[in-house]
């Protein structure tokens, strides 16, 4: 148990410790709930401050969740740093760490997994097979086992908010979605776990993809007639050819907002769109290089544009 002047945070390392738990706090109380890969940041320290503002309890979850990564990923090297994470959330009011062992989670019978239809023809979904089926699979069981009433997720992860939407509209979950701005590096790069892998060279490169995103998203803004999601990709494209660093686009996709259904030709200057990009070519070089911005619906009603994204 870590300890602040505020109280202190208790760690349960079991589903069966997080239910009674849960069974105590009664049906009367509003509990807010942050689920997190832990190696924590400033960005998540930003949902747990809102949670902790909206709710009676907060919960935060740490744990790196093996089925939402490719045979190829990172999962053995994810950073973990329970001990540290502990201290941070402390400060942040944060009632109870459930940090669970992957034997807990999914033990030898467990045979059901949630399956997001569709997820895998867009972009993200394709360049990461069976990596919104792990996330919907954890996040569907996380939320029975902590049973929040608000649950909190970062736009930087654009079409997990979108999937999380789904999630409990499709399925009748209870809790309400709640999706927070990015929290960035004074240079726009987004805040990161994986930030950590960057070498000195990749991290002072880094922020050209927010760069490109952001040249898209004001060209997007300052257009007088329509513009095409292939002109607003070419943008991008173009940043990122000077950059010497990147040497495959694995791609640059512009989305309908709220399915991140590819969109194929005039992006509706009322409706908007989510731009983003990946770079492929190991785990740690695509974490570099992958990012999303969302270009305004209404710009001609001179909405300003929220960017956000994971490089
Ligand atoms: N910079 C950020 N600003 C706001 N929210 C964030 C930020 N980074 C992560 N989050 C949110 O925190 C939650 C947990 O994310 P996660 O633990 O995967 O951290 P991460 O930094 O996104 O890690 P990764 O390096 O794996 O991308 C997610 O809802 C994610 O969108
Ligand atoms: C939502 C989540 C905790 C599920 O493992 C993860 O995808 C993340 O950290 O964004
Ligand atoms: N927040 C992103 C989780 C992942 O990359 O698996």
């Amino acid at each position: 148990m870590a300890s602040s002047s505020r109280g202190t945070s208790r760690i349960l390392r079991t589903r069966a410790d997080m239910s009674a738990v849960r069974r105590s706090f009664g049906s009367l109380c509003s509990v807010g709930f942050v689920p997190t890969m832990g190696a924590l940041h400033q960005g998540h320290l930003h949902l747990m401050e809102r949670a902790r503002r909206e709710n009676d309890i907060l919960v935060v979850s740490i744990f790196v969740n093996p089925k939402q990564f490719g045979p190829h990923e990172d999962f053995d090297k994810y950073p973990r740093d329970l001990e540290n994470d502990a201290k941070l959330v402390v400060e942040k009011g944060v009632d109870f760490i459930f940090a669970p062992g992957v034997a807990d989670m999914y033990t030898p019978s467990h045979r059901c997994y949630v399956v997001p239809e569709g997820f895998e023809h867009f972009a993200e979904g394709k360049s990461r097979p069976g990596h919104f089926k792990g996330v919907a699979t954890i996040v569907t069981k996380l939320f029975g086992i902590v049973q929040p009433t608000k649950a909190y997720f970062g736009q930087k992860d654009a079409m997990q908010c979108v999937l999380m939407r789904r999630l409990v509209e499709d399925l009748n979950l209870p809790p309400a979605i709640v999706v927070c701005d990015t929290v960035r590096e004074k240079d726009g790069l987004a805040m990161s776990s994986r930030n950590a892998y960057l070498s000195q060279h990749e991290r002072s490169a880094a922020p050209v993809v927010y760069k490109s995103l952001r040249a898209a998203e004001q060209a997007f803004c300052n257009s007088e007639t329509s513009i095409s999601a292939a002109e607003l990709q070419q943008i991008v494209r173009d940043i990122l050819a000077r950059e010497e660093l990147i040497h495959t686009v694995e791609y640059v996709s512009v989305a309908r907002k709220d399915t991140m259904e590819e969109l194929e030709d005039i992006v509706q200057p009322n409706e908007g769109a989510v731009i983003s990009l990946a770079i492929k070519e190991t785990a740690r070089r695509r974490h570099l290089l992958a990012s999303c911005s969302r270009l305004p619906g209404g710009r001609a009603g001179g909405g300003r544009a929220s960017c956000y994204g994971t490089a």
